[in-house]
C-alpha cells in the first residue's frame, strides 16, 4: 500500500485525468487547428486555473533520441507508470548494435525454419522511419542478416506509412530500398519487395475495431491476391495516378507479381516476422497467423504452418506472439497497481480506438485489470475520422459523468482520441471540428466533477492538432504544395502538452509547479498526492503544490 502523506489528507472528491490527444502546445499559432478552434471552455481554464507544460517526446518518454515524437503508446506508458523506461524504438536499436537479436532463440528459429523449408523470411510491417511502430534500419539490417546466415530469399510486405511521416513520402523511402535489394539480388540472393498497402487500408488494424483490413492483408500478403504490378514503386505512383488525392497510408493494397504469378506468396515452411515493435497493431495479425482452427476472425482460406515471430512480445498478459526478438520494457509499479493495492477504485473509459491505451498501454502494457478497476469501451465508428470529427466524444463524456455521478470511483481516466485520430486525417477544418468536440465535451463534463467536489487534471499524451501543415525549415510558413495548396502534416509534434488542474474545492491551496524537464512520467505521483498518498519510490516527482 501507498504511505498516506503526513501533511495533506487529500481532496474529498475523485480525481479525474483526461488525456486530450494529439493536444500540443506549438510555439506558433501557424498552421495549428487548436489555436483556429473555437474553445471557450479550454481558453478559459488556461486563463483561470494553474497549468504547467510537459515534456512528452523524446528522450522523457523513453525514445532513442530528442529528435522523437511522442506517441500513444509510449505517452500512455510515462503517464501510466510514472515512470521513463527505454522503449520498443531504443530496445530494438540497441539489440541490433550489440548484435544480441542474432543471438537470442526467436531469430535463430526464424532462420532455422526458413532454411528447413523452402528457404524463405517473409518481413512484414510499417515501411518507414517514424519510429512509433517500426524502422526502415532494423529491416535492413534483418534483411542482410538473413542473407549473412544463408537464408535463400527474403520477401518483403511493406505497409506505406504517411501518417507517422508525411503523408506522400512513400517513394522516398521505396526507390531507395528497392536499389538496395536489387544489389543484394546481384550477389545471387533473392530479396524482393511482394506486396504492400496502405496502413490503414490493410493489415494495422488495432482493438478489434475493423477486422476487414486485416482480411484483406491476409489476402495480399499471404494468398498474394490482388491487383498486381511490376515494383512496389511503379504500384504505388499507378495507384496515385487511379487515385488522385489519396495519401500513403490510404491507399489500396498491391501485389508484386511476374507473368501474374505473384512472387511472394507466403507458404508453408516458410518463416514470417512482424517487424513493427509496438503492439497495438500488431495484435490482430499475429493471431491470423499463430491461432489454429479455432481462429474465427475471418476466413484465411489456407493458413500455412509458418516459424512466425513479432519484433517484441506485443502482449504479455496473453503471451503474444509466442516468439519475439526482442524483450520488451519489463513495465512495472504502475499507477493503477499501487492505487489498487492501496483500495483506490478506478475507471477508465475511451472510445475503440484509444481503448487500449487508456487502459493496456496505461498499465504498463497489460490487458488484465487491477483490483478495483472497471473499464468503459464505447465502440467507434467505422469510418474516416474527419468525416465524423466529433468520434465519440459526447458518449465518453455520458459515461464519464455517469461514472463520477455514482461516487463509486476515486481515480477516473478517460482519452478523448479526436484531436489526434483526426490530426492523422490532415484535414485542417475537421481538426479544428475535432478540437471543438472536445471542448464542449470538458464543458459537461467538469461540472458533474465540480458537484462531486472532485478535480481533474486535464492533459495530452503528445502533440498532433497543434502543427497540421509541414512547415518551411527557413520561413517557418507552411510548405506549399505544386497547386499552391498547404501540405498537410499527419504526423505527431515535438511540442510540449498541457497540464492544468481544474480545481475549484481547494480555494486555492493548490498548486502545480513548475519543474525544469517536467514530463508525462510526472503525472502518477501527482495524482497520488491529489488523493492523500505520498508517491511509490519509482515514480518521478510530483508537481503537486500544496500551499
Ligand atoms: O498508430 C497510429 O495511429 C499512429 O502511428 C500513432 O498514433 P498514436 O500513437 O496516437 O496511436
Ligand atoms: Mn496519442
Ligand atoms: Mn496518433
Amino acid at each position: 500500500m501507498l504511505q498516506k502523506l503526513p501533511s495533506f489528507p487529500g481532496i474529498a472528491g475523485p480525481v479525474v485525468v483526461i488525456v486530450m490527444d494529439g493536444y500540443g502546445v506549438p510555439k506558433s499559432d501557424v498552421g495549428s487547428a487548436i489555436a483556429a478552434a473555437k474553445k471557450p471552455t479550454l481558453d478559459s481554464l488556461f486563463a483561470r486555473y494553474p497549468h504547467v507544460l510537459l515534456r512528452a517526446h523524446g528522450s522523457a518518454v523513453g525514445m532513442p533520441s530528442d529528435e522523437d515524437m511522442g506517441n500513444s503508446e509510449v505517452g500512455h506508458n510515462a503517464i501510466g507508470a510514472g515512470q521513463v523506461y527505454a522503449q520498443g524504438a531504443a530496445l530494438v536499436a540497441d539489440a541490433i548494435a550489440s548484435g544480441a537479436i542474432w543471438q537470442g532463440e526467436a531469430w535463430q528459429q526464424v532462420v532455422a525454419g526458413a532454411k528447413a523449408g523452402r528457404g524463405v523470411v517473409h518481413f512484414i510491417g510499417l515501411f518507414s522511419d517514424g519510429n512509433v511502430h517500426s524502422h526502415i534500419d532494423h529491416l535492413k539490417a534483418m534483411v542482410l542478416r538473413a542473407r549473412d546466415e544463408g537464408v535463400k530469399a527474403v520477401r518483403i510486405h511493406a505497409l506505406l506509412d504517411g501518417r507517422d511521416v508525411p503523408e506522400t513520402s512513400a517513394l522516398e523511402y521505396l526507390e531507395p530500398f528497392e536499389a538496395f535489394l536489387a544489389e543484394l539480388q546481384a550477389g545471387g540472393f533473392d530479396a524482393q519487395i511482394a506486396s504492400g498497402g496502405g496502413r490503414m487500408t490493410i493489415t494495422m488494424d488495432r482493438y478489434d475495431a475493423n477486422w476487414k483490413m486485416v482480411e484483406q492483408g491476409w489476402h495480399t500478403h499471404v494468398l498474394g491476391r490482388g491487383e498486381q504490378f511490376a515494383s512496389a514503386s511503379q504500384a504505388v505512383r499507378a495507384l496515385r495516378e487511379k487515385h488522385p488525392g489519396t495519401i500513403d497510408q490510404d491507399l489500396p493494397a498491391f501485389v508484386i507479381g511476374k507473368d501474374g504469378q505473384p512472387v511472394g506468396t507466403i507458404e508453408d515452411g516458410d518463416a514470417v516476422v512482424f517487424y513493427n515493435f509496438r503492439g497495438d497493431r500488431a495484435i490482430e495479425i499475429t493471431r491470423a497467423f499463430e491461432e489454429g482452427a479455432e481462429f474465427d476472425k475471418f476466413d484465411r482460406v489456407r493458413a500455412p504452418k509458418v516459424t512466425y515471430a513479432g519484433m517484441l512480445q506485443y502482449d504479455g498478459d496473453l503471451k503474444l506472439p509466442k516468439r519475439f526478438l526482442v524483450d520488451p520494457p519489463a513495465i512495472r509499479d504502475t499507477m493503477s497497481e499501487w492505487f489498487a493495492k492501496s483500495g483506490v477504485a478506478q475507471f477508465a473509459c475511451s472510445e475503440t480506438q484509444k481503448f487500449g491505451h487508456v487502459t493496456y498501454f496505461w498499465n504498463g502494457n497489460r490487458s488484465n485489470k487491477f483490483d478495483g478497476e472497471t473499464w468503459q469501451e464505447v465502440p467507434s465508428d467505422v469510418v474516416p475520422f474527419e468525416q465524423r470529427p466529433w468520434m465519440k466524444a459526447a458518449e465518453i463524456t455520458d459515461a464519464m459523468i455517469a461514472a463520477v455521478q455514482s461516487g463509486k470511483y476515486k481515480v477516473l481516466r478517460c482519452n478523448y482520441a479526436n484531436g489526434d485520430m483526426v490530426g492523422h486525417s490532415g484535414h485542417f477544418r475537421a481538426a479544428t471540428m475535432a478540437v471543438e468536440a472536445v471542448d464542449l465535451a470538458l464543458s459537461r463534463l467538469l461540472p458533474a466533477i465540480d458537484a462531486a467536489g472532485g478535480i481533474a487534471l486535464i492533459t495530452a499524451d503528445h502533440g498532433n492538432a497543434d502543427e497540421m501543415f509541414e512547415l518551411d525549415k527557413k520561413t517557418k510558413q507552411p510548405a506549399q504544395n505544386p497547386d499552391g495548396s498547404f501540405k498537410a502534416k499527419t504526423a505527431h509534434t515535438l511540442n510540449p502538452v498541457p497540464l492544468i488542474l481544474y480545481d475549484n474545492v481547494s480555494g486555492g491551496k493548490l498548486a502545480l509547479k513548475a519543474v525544469e524537464g517536467a514530463g508525462l512520467s510526472n503525472i502518477a505521483a501527482t495524482v497520488a498526492n491529489l488523493i492523500g498518498f505520498d508517491k511509490h519510490a519509482a515514480w518521478d516527482a510530483s508537481l503537486l503544490d500544496v500551499r
